[in-house]
């Protein structure tokens, strides 16, 4: 099986001649035991994180009814509406080393996709506050490069099988320098390191065609961040819709990219208590802020430390969910 992974010296904020991340010496490609592995590690730290929106405030009456009211053009309206400062993120801190799964955690509307994105470099400008480091450095091109994103919604070709997407996609997004049949050994590679070879020739589908599972769907969206060897994979709640079972198997996949020195931050809605055992680090958000960052083993000791505590054993989770909801 061909590996590809990144062969980079420590300090690592150069491409030394390779416009690609994963790009490594031919001779030391194939050496590599896996195409999991990550030669690059990355530790992520965001201090004080802070976001905030400017909305317009319609509350006194929607857009039409006020158009009646006033003969104003919708632009001219902008300028007389009460514009206000909503805060989206407020101090957040933490920090997830390679190897590690953190999974943050928090009631629907708290800030969750807001943070990771933040964290991917994908929200920029004034709003955002707060320091972001990726070993102990601003992240700088190469460091985005060795980013992977799994957005909640997968963005996938309904029409093609799981081969032709991720043949596809290795072609569209590998660098130039590998050869056709290499980009095709690398996304065959994929197919069978995240258990999709069953399902390879099944079309990805949607709601109106019939085609994978949803399980295998996300799978195929992980698949499609794995073909370029990131060595920080940030995933926006891959386990949503998904069975018990379905979402055991997803996250043991992501564990087993942590083992291999990659370092996984996940959004998780729902985590079931054996879900829950297998994060690392976890944090806690509850309308912006951060209820609790730390380990997931200690969550539930540091709240009965300070007086909270299950009246009947539950899931860690489930009882977290309920302090971010004030319940
Ligand atoms: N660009 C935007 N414009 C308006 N509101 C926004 C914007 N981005 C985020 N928000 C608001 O910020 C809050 C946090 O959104 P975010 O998507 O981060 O929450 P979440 O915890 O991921 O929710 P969910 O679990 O439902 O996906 C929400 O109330 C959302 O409506």
């Amino acid at each position: 099986m061909p590996s590809f992974a990144a062969v980079e010296p420590p300090s690592g904020d150069s491409t030394h001649g390779s416009d690609h991340p994963s790009l490594c010496p031919r001779d030391s490609r194939d050496q590599l035991p896996s195409l999991m592995s990550s030669c690059y590690p990355i530790t992520l730290q965001f201090i004080d994180v802070s976001y905030r929106l400017k909305m317009e405030n319609k509350a006194k009456g929607n857009s039409i009814r006020r158009m009646i009211n006033h003969g104003l053009a919708p632009s001219d309206q902008r300028s007389t509406a009460n514009i206000q400062e909503r805060i989206i993120l407020n101090g957040v801190t933490g920090i997830v080393s390679p190897g590690e799964i953190l999974a943050i955690l928090g009631p629907s509307g708290s800030g969750k996709s807001t943070l990771l994105n933040v964290l991917a470099g994908r929200l920029q400008g004034h709003s955002f506050t707060g320091t972001i480091l990726a070993n102990n450095k601003k992240p700088t091109k190469h460091i985005s490069k060795r980013t992977g994103f799994v957005t909640q919604d997968d963005i996938l070709y309904p029409h093609l099988t799981v081969r032709e997407t991720l043949i596809f996609c290795s072609l569209l997004r590998l660098p130039k320098t590998l050869t056709k049949k290499e980009k095709t050994s690398i996304a065959e590679s994929v197919i069978t390191e995240l258990g999709l070879t069953k399902c390879q020739n099944t079309i990805i589908g949607n709601s109106f065609i019939r085609g994978v599972s949803g399980g295998e769907r996300k799978r195929v969206s992980i698949a499609h961040e794995m073909l370029i060897n990131p060595s920080l994979l940030i995933l926006d709640e891959p386990t949503s819709g998904l069975d018990a079972t379905a979402a055991h198997r997803l996250v043991s996949t992501l564990g087993l990219l942590a083992h291999r020195g990659k370092t996984i931050i996940t959004s998780m809605h729902q985590p079931s208590s054996r879900l829950f055992q297998m994060f690392n680090s976890v944090l806690v958000l509850s309308e912006g802020r951060c209820l609790y960052f730390g380990k997931a083993s200690e969550a539930m000791g540091y709240f009965e430390s300070v007086g909270y505590s299950p009246s009947f054993p539950m899931n860690p989770a489930d009882f977290l969910l309920d302090l971010a909801n004030g319940t």
